[in-house]
């Protein structure tokens, strides 16, 4: 009842849930499930999650492995974000592709199960002076969320367990994400409650006292009715917003935390002025090369619709055939892979040059984030001196890759050139062999790269004189009870 009168006195719809949350979990992503089935694991809290996108576990394209980019193709499971114009991609409009649905990206991504260089998670540490947050610390939680099964010991019996090898895929040859790991197997907890097709638009605070006291009451989403609801959060409960790259520093400036001229001029109330939500944005950048073969590729799964279906359902009956898997190869290369030592050394050189520049450029007129930036890069510049950032990631795959459609590229399969696979090459489609100069490469990657939909950064955890937005134990700065969980 006590929300029901603040809803009214806000002017929101009296469309109320009474109850009241210990956890309320925005986005059922990686992250969000995650943490909420951590949460309910203690029975005594009540945990609520709340997610945009559908419970889409019963398609195939979903749990078949094989299907993999048929997911991300449907676009009801997709959030597809887009960006403005690039400048320096010829004005062009990319993609930021995400999951909208429970399981949240690990619905629709690669699959692909690395760990990074040690000195990596290091640096989270150096740059928030909090060993909590190394390699050493952290190793045990990596452990707890992995089963390693080698090959030979796979039981031949069909076990609810995962196996992450390379790939994040259960015992029989089956898919599994965020949704199918952390809560379908624990729908039946009580204290475990979540809501799909359900779309927050922002939180709801407590009477304003001094800015340290700023705290979330309520979280408002509207449902699959297309009906506004209010939810509330506990005396001494929390909200942890793990909407994703994008779609958290979206539901914090909605809210009126960011940066309060950017809200003011949105026409959003400045609750926190907290200046680098949203910023700092990092992603990786994708290309790709295809040649042609005279080979059997995935390719003719495209190609050759009745071979595609009989394929389909081998892996129903057996878990066997062209769909059981996903065939590619990774491998991630060292500066000393690719380039020599005074190539690259002159490299590092200019790029130290030019960080005061670009950090002042990217920090939006932010001097605390500008420092922060300026840090972050330092770091990585010299692990890219000791060998230990890797620039480059390469995706070996037995069928064509890139955005020429199915209908422009020629009805063959593809494949590459190098090593002992010379003997079925057939020529290069992509970038084509009339790309001869640096020049001319440059300017066909300017004209396809996509983005590799690796993007991070936008709620940094960094110190507050760095610009950061939370602390180590991920709670935003000058707010009381929300924190932000996410990859
Ligand atoms: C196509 C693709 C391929 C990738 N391949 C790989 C790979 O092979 N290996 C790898 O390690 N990483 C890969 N990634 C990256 C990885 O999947 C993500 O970094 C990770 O899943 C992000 O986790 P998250 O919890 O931060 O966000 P997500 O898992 O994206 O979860 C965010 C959730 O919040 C929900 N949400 C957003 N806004 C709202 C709102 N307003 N209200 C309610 N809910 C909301 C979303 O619907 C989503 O379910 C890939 C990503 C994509 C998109």
């Amino acid at each position: 009842m006590k929300l029901l009168s603040q809803a009214s006195l806000l002017g929101l719809p009296l469309v109320v849930n009474a109850l009241a949350y210990d956890y309320i979990i925005i986005g059922g992503g990686t992250a969000g499930l995650t943490v909420a089935n951590r949460l309910s694991e203690d029975r005594d809290k009540q945990v609520l999650v709340i997610e945009a996108g559908p419970n889409a576990e019963n398609l195939q394209e979903v749990f078949v492995p094989g299907l993999i980019g048929a997911g991300q193709a449907l676009t009801t499971l997709n959030w597809a974000y887009t960006t403005v114009p690039q400048t320096h991609l010829n004005g062009r409009v990319l993609t930021i592709n995400a999951g909208k649905t429970l399981g949240g990206s690990t619905v629709i991504n690669s699959m692909i199960f690395p760990r990074a260089e040690k000195a990596q998670y290091d640096a989270w540490g150096i740059l928030n002076n909090d060993s909590s947050w190394s390699w050493n610390a952290l190793l045990p939680y990596f452990k707890k969320s992995e089963i390693f099964t080698p090959s030979k010991q796979i039981p031949t019996s069909e076990r609810r367990e995962e196996s992450l090898l390379l790939l994040s895929i259960r015992l029989n040859n089956t898919r599994c994400s965020a949704a199918c790991a952390y809560y379908t197997d624990f729908a039946d907890r009580p204290n475990f409650t979540v809501l799909t097709n359900a779309t927050v638009i922002r939180i709801i605070w407590t009477e304003q006292g001094r800015e340290s006291e700023i705290t979330a009451s309520a979280v408002e989403y509207i449902d699959a009715n297309n009906e506004t609801q209010v939810v509330n959060v506990s005396h001494g409960g929390e909200v942890i917003v793990s909407a994703g790259t994008i779609g958290t520093p979206k539901i914090l400036e909605l809210s009126g935390v960011g940066n309060s001229s950017i809200l003011q001029a949105a026409g959003v109330k400045p609750i926190l002025n907290l200046p680098s939500v949203g910023e700092n944005f990092a992603d990786h950048v994708n290309s790709w090369v295809n040649a042609f073969t005279n080979s059997i590729t995935n390719d003719l799964l495209l190609l050759h619709p009745t071979f595609a279906e009989q394929q389909l359902n081998l892996w129903f009956e057996n878990r066997t055939g062209f769909y059981s898997s996903v065939s590619r190869s990774l491998d991630i290369a060292a500066p000393s892979d690719i380039f020599n030592k005074s190539e690259f050394n002159h490299i590092l050189e200019e790029s130290e040059e030019k960080l005061d520049y670009f950090a002042t450029l990217l920090s939006n007129g932010n001097p605390l984030l500008a420092r922060g930036i300026q840090a972050q890069h330092r770091l990585a510049l010299d692990l890219y001196r000791s060998n230990k950032n890797l620039p480059l990631e390469m995706s070996l795959r037995p069928s064509f890759f890139g955005n020429t459609s199915f209908e422009d590229r020629p009805a063959r399969t593809y494949m590459l050139t190098t090593g002992p696979m010379a003997s079925i090459y057939e020529g290069e489609f992509e970038p084509g062999l009339d790309k001869v100069t640096d020049e001319d490469i440059e300017n066909w990657l300017r004209g396809v790269v996509q983005s590799y939909t690796h993007e991070v950064g936008t709620m940094a955890m960094l110190p507050q004189g760095l610009g950061g937005v939370v602390d180590t134990k991920l709670r935003i700065y000058g707010l009381k009870n929300v924190r932000v969980a996410g990859m």
